[in-house]
């Protein structure tokens, strides 16, 4: 029981003239929420629906609870819930129906009167599916993919067009999930998603992996110093002006990012050799703070470019 919930070797898929993944490796524990983070097509959807069954990669290999999607897909169904982006549910079906009809392929499912009222679908259990809202239509999906109290469940995008009360409701039942032991491995292009969520997160870039780890590995846990200025500025200059051992460095858009290797050492002094420089420069620093790098810093960092400008 120790091989992880899902294991992706050099996976690689193509579409015609196309390299969507182009040697894609990671590991997903156990019981715990993995997430694929990456801008639009990163191949993050094409690499879940292969360890799903659903597509056939060009070379590589994948496991899947020690499984081959391909080959085992039998032996899988009944241990792994899906969460299609494009919902995988018929137009005309409603949605408490849908629920009960899922429910009637497991031995012990989640009732389905739980399910609709822990998502706020009460009031729409009797609507058919083509008439539900995107939102209302994402969380039936969600609903279906648990239902069966899976060991493994694969979530597209679970998020992607619901508010910011759906939003908090399906992070709520993913944290449970993962509570239970459930192994969780999800796709998004919200940082903030995956900050929240994610024990661990895989980040995804021209169907690659350019950085894997707990978000505090990832964004190192440690303050930095963050200023925007013209382009250009002399950072050597401002490096010798800093205490201890340190680094400045210049990212597009003029934005300067300082940090020093002393855990201690991005204090108040810090901050003040920092404004003191800028003063006898001449330089007015805009937006500066002291903070912990988010993901997305990571993903500009590693890329150049902004998540959410990709
Ligand atoms: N069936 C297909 N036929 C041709 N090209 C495809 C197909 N599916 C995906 N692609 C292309 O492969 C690349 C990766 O797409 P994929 O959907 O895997 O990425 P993604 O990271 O999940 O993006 P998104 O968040 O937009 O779904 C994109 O360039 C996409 O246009």
């Amino acid at each position: 029981m120790d091989t992880a919930a899902v294991e992706v070797t050099d996976l690689v898929k193509r579409y015609g003239g196309t390299t969507a993944v182009a040697g894609l490796s990671f590991a997903a524990p156990r019981g715990a929420v993995t997430a694929l983070l990456g801008p639009n097509g990163a191949g993050k959807t094409s690499t879940i629906e292969i360890c799903e069954g659903f597509r056939r990669a060009d070379s590589g290999r994948v496991r899947v609870l020690g499984l081959d999607p391909a080959a085992d897909a039998r032996a899988l169904k009944p241990r792994v819930g899906v969460m299609l982006q494009a919902g995988g549910v018929p137009t005309g079906a409603r949605a408490g129906e849908w629920l009960r009809l899922m429910a009637a392929f497991h031995a012990d499912p989640v009732p389905p009167q739980e399910l609709l009222e822990r998502l706020g679908l009460l009031s729409a259990a009797r609507t058919p599916f083509r008439r539900l809202s995107g939102g209302q239509q994402q969380r039936l999906s969600l609903a279906a993919a648990v239902i069966g109290r899976p060991e493994l469940v694969f979530l597209d995008e679970p998020t992607a067009g619901l508010d910011p009360q759906a939003r908090m409701a399906a992070w709520e039942l993913v944290g449970e999930l993962r509570d239970a032991g459930v192994g969780v491995v999800l796709t998004t292009h919200h940082m903030e998603e995956a900050e929240r969520l994610a024990d661990h997160v895989v980040i995804v870039d021209h169907g690659r992996v350019v950085a894997d780890g707990s978000t505090a590995d990832l964004t190192d846990a440690r303050q930095e110093l963050r200023f925007r200025a013209d382009p250009g500025l002399d950072t050597a200059s401002l490096l010798r002006a800093l205490p201890g051992e340190c680094d400045v460095e210049e990212l597009p858009g003029g934005q300067y990012v300082a940090v020093s290797a002393d855990p201690a050492g991005l204090g108040p002094g810090f901050l003040a050799t920092v404004t003191t420089w800028c003063a006898a420069n001449g330089v007015l620093p805009e937006d500066l703070r002291v903070q912990r790098r988010t993901l997305e810093d990571v993903f500009l960092e590693l890329t150049g470019r902004d998540l959410r400008e990709s």
